[in-house]
């Protein structure tokens, strides 16, 4: 097997990648082709309506699951080939996920410093390395002098905090945190931005947060919006974007679906170097892309 041993971000790849649940009522297709290119060092906000998929993505992302059907690759590595074994020593290693609730990450009668430097312990059972002293990931964080104290006594941004230098203990090359500002007051939600920040910036994390928060979107740069079990659309940097899927669809923005609803008859008419969806009756027609300069 490839192995991912750089210290910087790792590049994440989704190609054509479906989850399918198996549950008792049915099966639950909870991604329905996803294909996803992050680069190395980048940010990104999975953001979408509840149930379109975006935990499903970052669970597998974080190797807790392995795709259906289609290609996951975070690094060198494709998480769907490796063995159970490869996949934990991954999991302990290249990867940092931070699970919804700060809290649920941590050991609360332990203090700050402990519960990274445990976290680095199990790292270095998995696979020993150099690892960051405690202290530098606490400061990191804008935690120092919180070293000493307790998980349980830290008010809820700090703990956030605490949460992603756990998440940082083995200096992965991807960061993967699910809702990081989710009951924050403003500041507390500044001070894990910031730290989102420092973590990407100075250790060059490749970082995907799930949000619900439209500011965290902003605020990463790359807001990617799951629909239904796929990529809808991006934003970058202010701007907004439908993204052809590996297949050849496009998912429509909502307002454009209220004008053609589902199994309207369209052409697409590619000419004078527009391309441009008209409805049957030519009642509606939408410009989509224009190769002119
Ligand atoms: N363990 C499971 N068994 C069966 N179905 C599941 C399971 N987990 C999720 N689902 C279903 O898969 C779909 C996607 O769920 P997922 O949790 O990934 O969405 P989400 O976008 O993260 O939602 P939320 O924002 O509410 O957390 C939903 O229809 C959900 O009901």
């Amino acid at each position: 097997m490839k192995n991912n041993s750089s210290l910087t971000g790792l590049a994440v790849v989704c190609r054509r990648v479906v989850h399918i649940y198996r549950a008792e009522g049915g099966d639950v297709v909870a991604l329905a082709g996803v294909d996803l290119d992050i680069a190395p060092g980048e940010r990104v906000a999975l953001v979408g309506p509840s149930g379109s998929g975006k935990s499903t993505l970052i669970a597998l992302l974080a190797g807790l699951m392995r795709p259906s059907a289609g290609r996951v690759q975070i690094g060198l590595v494709d998480i769907g080939r490796i063995s159970e074994a490869e996949l934990a020593r991954l999991r302990g290693t290249d990867l940092g996920v931070v699970l919804q609730g700060a809290r649920r990450n941590l050991l609360p009668y332990a203090t700050v410093l402990s519960n990274v430097w445990l976290a680095q312990r199990r790292a270095a059972h998995v696979r020993p390395a150099d690892l960051e002293p405690p202290e530098r990931i606490l400061s990191l964080l804008g935690l120092t002098g919180l070293g000493h104290r307790k998980v349980q006594d830290l008010p809820p941004g700090a703990a956030q905090r605490a949460a992603i230098a756990v998440g940082m203990a083995a200096s992965p090359g991807l960061l993967l945190v699910d809702e990081p500002t989710s009951q924050l007051d403003r500041t507390a939600r500044d001070e894990v931005l910031a730290a989102l920040e420092a973590v990407n910036t100075e250790r060059g994390t490749t970082i995907v947060a799930v949000t619900h928060d439209p500011d965290v979107g902003a605020r990463l740069g790359r807001a990617v919006t799951i629909r239904d079990g796929r990529v809808g659309s991006e934003g970058r940097d202010g701007r907004e974007f439908a993204v052809i899927a590996g297949d050849g669809t496009v998912q429509l923005p909502p307002d454009v679906l209220d004008v053609l609803p589902p199994g309207t008859l369209l052409s697409v008419e590619h000419a004078n170097g527009k391309v441009t969806l008209v409805t049957d009756d030519h009642s509606v027609s939408v410009p989509v892309a224009s190769d002119a300069a």
